[in-house]
């Protein structure tokens, strides 16, 4: 497969040294036996793809649904292994590897998925969350980590007793993003992080997003089939069809001159975020409506210690830290 790149790359590498993720000829291969009404089926889930994800980059994984994204994030953060193929996190080959093997690979790349509520267990206590994957690789401070994790994604430490059900969709997709960082990767990948979240609430979360990777040095990897909140988050994109890797490049790049007609047809039917946060506003009653679909209901306790709702247009830098007045915890 020859992949198009668009031109010249005019992003520089934020960081000498070698890249953050190199994928090299990478397949993966699903075979679905045959089911009582369903004939057996092989699926090229990816077909030879090659990437690599320089580090400190923001870079994006873009396709339609079905086109491979999550295998390749799966393959990437070690959740699933390539039938071909060799993927190399921070200078190591983690292909293949298995068990404690990938205790390192834990230790240097942590994902936010899609569905908050899925990937947090409703009978643990935030704290006992976020201190999990600390717990896990015996770091010492984990209260301290916990607390410092909460803060930086606008939360007050004070909500580390409470469960997960007490909160809104998008304060629960800070608790996921405060356990993926409290450990400190070096990579951090956002599967589908916003894309279960309302509009406004997502453009926080997306700011939020922005604003820990810089604070942190965080090399991005932002998979979703947006390209409106792809080219707002990421330097790079690399555009997946049916298991292949049709075109990569610096995003303004690919946004500009597609190369390929599929992206061109992407960009074409990606309505924008953009456009959609207008309309979200408008629909509010202007600017800075309150945009707080998907908050907790408001007998909920959990709504004391937290920062209220997701104001549309809030910058997270402004609440990352804490907010002391945020309510008084449990
Ligand atoms: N465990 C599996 N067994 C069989 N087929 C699979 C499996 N996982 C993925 N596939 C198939 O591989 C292809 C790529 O799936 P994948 O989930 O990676 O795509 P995607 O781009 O992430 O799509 P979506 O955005 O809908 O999640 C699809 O045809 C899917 O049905």
């Amino acid at each position: 497969m020859t992949v198009t790149t668009a031109g010249p790359d005019p992003v520089p590498d934020r960081a000498a040294g070698e890249p953050a993720v190199v994928v090299e000829s990478v397949s993966r291969r699903f075979v679905r036996r045959r089911g009582p009404f369903r004939p057996a089926r092989v699926v090229d889930a990816l077909d030879g793809v090659s990437l690599t994800v320089p580090r400190g980059a923001r870079f994006g994984i873009v396709g339609e649904s079905g086109s491979g994204k999550t295998t390749l994030m799966k393959i990437i953060a070690g959740l699933d292994a390539p039938t071909s193929g060799r993927v190399t996190v921070a200078g190591t080959d983690v292909t293949g590897r298995s068990g404690r093997q990938l205790d390192d690979l834990r230790r240097r790349l942590q994902v936010v998925f899609q569905d908050p509520m899925g990937s947090l267990d409703p009978r643990m206590r935030i704290g006992q969350i976020v201190a999990e994957p600390l717990q896990a690789q015996g770091r010492p401070g984990v209260r301290e980590a916990v607390d410092r994790a909460l803060r930086q994604v606008g939360l007050d430490p004070a909500i580390a007793g409470r469960y997960p059900h007490q909160f809104s969709g998008g304060q629960r997709q800070r608790i996921s993003i405060a356990r993926a960082v409290a450990p400190d990767p070096e990579i951090l990948i956002a599967d589908e992080a916003v894309s279960a979240l309302d509009v406004t609430v997502r453009a926080t979360i997306l700011e939020l997003l922005e604003t820990i990777a810089a604070e942190r040095s965080l090399t991005l990897i932002f998979v979703s089939h947006d390209l409106s909140v792809i080219r707002r988050v990421c330097d790079r994109v690399a555009v997946l069809r049916a298991g292949h890797l049709v075109e990569a490049g610096p995003t303004e790049q690919v946004w500009s001159h597609p190369q390929d007609a599929y992206t061109r047809g992407l960009l074409a039917a990606v309505p924008t975020l953009d456009r959609a946060l207008a309309a979200a506003r408008q629909r509010a009653g202007g600017a800075g409506g309150t945009g707080v679909a998907g908050v907790a209901g408001g007998t909920a306790p959990g709504r004391a210690g937290v920062a209220a709702g997701e104001p549309a247009g809030a910058p997270a830098r402004q609440r990352a830290g804490g907010d002391p007045g945020a309510g008084s915890g449990s």
